[in-house]
């Protein structure tokens, strides 16, 4: 299978001066299907130009209804596919294609780990313009089931209230009853849910207007079942509490903590600043390589709970820390890594933006009985030339957002000469670009590592450590 994205980057810019009038909008055309896009949807080409289409597999031919006509690319429906692939496997969602979720049920589990290399191997190449040698992923325990946390926005549709996810690339809700990468428990909490909301006229939120109250409903479960019910509302209250608790206290006991999250912004942020816990704990606790957390609503948890003990185990075995080093855990969240890290090394110190987050890691250094750990809230950027002054740090682990790490990130770290440097990304683009960056100026990475958090979509973990390679 050749999973390359050079069509994705060289055929466009071809095309346009190929572009001629024999393929037209709603025309039905057969193609071969060579490549996966970004988002999973299969590429091939007709008319040189290349064809975009969503649930075709690479080695298919498909007949598909062309359904936008740009310059360099067009979109295409599928219609039938003419002669399937033999990774083609049978989504087991009834709402696969139209919810913007899972983009790639409909290709083996094994396909997808190969995908995913290809791609971060891709981005490596073409970003980083470097020739890093990219293992093939770990694969995850879980298929399907694999999250701990759910967040479905809610919307009034004529007569009926959605609840569900997002098309892609819309707001427009499709409503799901079992979402098969959730935890089946939350299912029926959500059907509880939807006997309260009918029967006391929950007014739903309207984005549109930013009237009504109702506007995502938030689920977590621990590995050890215990579930978290957060209703986020444009307001303060909620109609008819007590119904909503009997609903819960005596037909799933389960349930140990429901909230009301008060999000009274016009934004599209999920959970507003204030928290009133009004039936059972304000918290669960989730149990991660041996270590206790505590999870509020608003904790940075990774979304896959056995996985991420994967993901912290392939970083320490590829950082090897010793009972001599002294780590700065950038990015910490609630502190899972850094008290990871400080049952290996001398000292640990954690920077993280979200202060409540660092108040969690505090409590989590507590909880656990870690006295070597300690947190700073506030920008890594700003407050990593100070910390790299005071501290005689020997290794670095940085986790950071989508977008990946400032440049004067990687440039003061660079400076500081810390010879080893492990580095958790969920972007490939952005790590390959920031390797870019530290190759430049003297590290190297030998090998990256993606670690498969999400099976049935295209997103993917990577871990890589950069050493030093001049003095
Ligand atoms: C991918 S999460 C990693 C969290 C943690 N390492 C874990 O495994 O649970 C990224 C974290 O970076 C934090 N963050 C985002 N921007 C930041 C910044 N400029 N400085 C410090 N922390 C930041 C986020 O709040 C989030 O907790």
């Amino acid at each position: 299978m050749h999973f390359a994205t050079f069509y994705q980057v060289f055929l466009p810019l071809f095309s346009a001066f190929c572009y001629n009038d024999v393929m037209k909008k709603n025309d039905l055309i057969e193609l071969t299907i060579d490549d996966l896009g970004t988002d999973g949807q299969g590429i091939g080409h007709a008319e040189g130009l290349a064809v975009f289409v969503g649930g075709a597999l690479p080695g298919e031919t498909v007949r598909a209804k062309v359904i936008a006509l740009k310059k360099n690319y067009a979109v295409g429906k599928l219609d039938e596919v003419l002669a399937p692939s033999p990774m083609r496997a049978c989504p087991p969602c009834r709402v696969f294609g139209k919810c913007g979720g899972c983009t790639l049920q409909h290709l083996s589990y094994a396909a997808q780990l190969q995908f995913k290399q290809s791609h971060v191997q891709g981005c490596i190449q073409r970003i980083g313009k470097l020739e890093i040698p990219v293992n093939f992923p770990l694969p995850a325990r879980h298929e399907y089931r694999y999250r701990n946390k759910a967040a479905f926005p809610v919307r009034q549709n004529g007569g009926q209230v959605d609840i569900g996810f997002y098309a892609a690339h819309s707001h427009r809700i499709v409503d799901v009853d079992d979402c098969k990468i959730e935890p089946s428990g939350l299912k029926i909490v959500m059907s509880q849910l939807r006997v309260w909301i009918v029967k006391n006229g929950v007014p739903v939120y309207d984005e549109a207007t930013h009237t009504g109250l109702l506007r995502h409903i938030v689920l977590r479960e621990n590995k050890a079942g215990e579930i978290m019910l957060v209703l986020c509302i444009n307001g303060e209250d909620i109609p008819n509490r007590s119904h909503l608790i009997m609903l819960f206290e005596f037909v799933l006991p389960q349930v140990k903590s429901i909230i009301l999250n008060c999000n009274t912004r016009q934004t599209n942020a999920i959970l507003g600043g204030r928290s009133i816990c009004i039936y059972g704990k304000d918290h669960l606790f989730e149990t991660l390589g041996g270590l206790e957390f505590k999870i509020g609503p608003q904790t940075f948890l990774q979304v896959n709970s056995s996985q991420t003990e994967a993901l912290y185990n392939t970083l320490f075995r590829m950082l090897a820390l010793t009972p001599a080093d002294t780590v700065l855990d950038l990015y910490c969240g609630a502190g899972t890594i850094s008290l990871a890290a400080a049952r290996r090394a001398k000292r640990v110190v954690g920077i993280e933006i979200v202060e409540e987050a660092v108040e969690d890691a505090r409590f989590n250094a507590k909880l656990n009985g870690i006295e070597t750990a300690e947190f700073f809230a506030g920008d890594t950027a700003a407050l990593l030339p100070a910390v790299l002054g005071r501290e005689a740090v020997t290794a670095v682990i940085a986790d950071p957002p989508r977008k990946g790490l400032d440049e004067s990130v990687v440039r003061t770290l660079a400076s500081s000469g810390v010879p080893k440097i492990g580095y958790v990304s969920c972007n490939p683009s952005t790590l390959a670009r920031d390797l870019a960056l530290f190759t430049e100026l003297g590290y190297r990475a030998d090998v990256v590592q993606p670690v498969d958090m999400f099976p049935q979509t295209t997103h993917v973990e990577c871990v890589t450590v950069l050493s030093r390679t001049c003095a």
